[in-house]
């Protein structure tokens, strides 16, 4: 493979926005890029906010691309993959499957056989190049081709490999999914600020400035985020009051929970779309 291998996208969503975007500002050249997907305005848009080459012609973009990265939703991945496996059978470029659930041994199938895949599984703070992806390689992928996903994905965050694919279900329901979580504890913050009548933008920038510095402290400290919300717990202060009513309210099962919950929704897609189109 070229050093600069031409890099093509199926699928123009959230998530192929955010690895572009990423891949951009770390240094990644727009004419190294191509995008196909239906829908022809917003490729326009993709086109006009990142410089990078369009298509509605999922063909066309695959016969561009050295690597070619599947961003389309999995319950429509079955016919996007018969419908280019003519095209990637002939030029054999590396596949990367972005997709939840689908396996490699699924994907592979559907594009006809025999192709180097790796899954990836990232996450939407790509875009901010904070990402955090679990890398998996079918035994078609050479080492070189596992560098050029690698050095995609670390050019947008942290890339990370597993050696069972299994482990994706699992980190799915982590880092893929998990920006939705913090998410929602922003939300819940910025809501119970508001009521208290601080308002709604300074509870935000607020409660946003505190999960960043949060995230940095537990990133660059010795000490376990355990110690460092002890840390923060004066005895008889604020905070244990706080605590205290998250750990009698039950947040630990509850995380727990909805962790198995998004899991078990990995391990079910895998199945469910694997024997969907048997
Ligand atoms: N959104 C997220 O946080 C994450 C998503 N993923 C995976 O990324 C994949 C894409 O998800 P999103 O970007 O969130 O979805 P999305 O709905 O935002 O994007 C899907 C894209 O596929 C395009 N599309 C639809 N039919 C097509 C076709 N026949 N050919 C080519 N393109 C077609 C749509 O126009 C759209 O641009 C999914 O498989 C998902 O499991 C993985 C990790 C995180
Ligand atoms: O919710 C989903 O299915 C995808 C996969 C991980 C994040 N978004």
């Amino acid at each position: 493979m070229s050093t600069s291998p031409t890099i093509g996208f199926i699928g123009a969503g959230n998530m192929a926005s955010a690895i572009i975007g990423g891949m951009l500002d770390s240094g990644f050249r727009a004419g190294g890029i191509w995008v196909s997907a239906p829908d022809d305005a917003h490729l326009q848009t993709i086109r006009n906010k990142f410089g990078v080459s369009v298509t509605t012609d999922n063909r066309y973009c695959a016969q561009q691309a050295d690597v070619l990265i599947l961003a389309v939703k999995p319950q429509i991945m079955a016919d996007v993959c018969s419908d280019i496996a003519p095209v990637v059978q002939n030029t054999r470029p590396l596949m990367v499957s972005i997709a939840a659930g689908l396996t490699a041994d699924t994907l592979d199938n559907w594009l006809g056989g025999g192709l180097p895949l790796v899954r990836v599984m990232p996450n939407t703070p790509s875009l901010v190049g904070m990402g955090a992806a679990g890398l998996f390689a079918n035994n078609e992928v050479s080492d070189d081709q596992k560098q050029t996903v690698e050095s995609i994905f670390n050019s947008i965050g942290k890339a990370l490999w597993l050696d069972d694919e299994n482990q994706l279900h699992a980190v799915t329901a982590l880092s893929g999914s998990g920006p939705a979580y913090f998410f929602l504890m922003l939300e819940a913050l910025e809501a119970a600020a508001t009521v208290a009548g601080i308002p709604a933008e300074t509870a935000r920038g607020l409660a946003i400035q505190t999960m960043a510095g949060a995230a940095e402290m537990a990133a660059r400290s010795e000490h376990d985020p355990a110690q460092l919300k002890r840390n923060v717990m004066s005895p008889g202060g604020t905070t244990e009051q706080a605590i205290n009513t998250f750990e009698d309210g039950g947040l630990r099962p509850l995380v727990e929970k909805a962790y198995k919950a998004a899991m078990s929704r990995s391990r079910d897609m895998a199945r469910e779309l694997a024997d969907s189109k048997q």
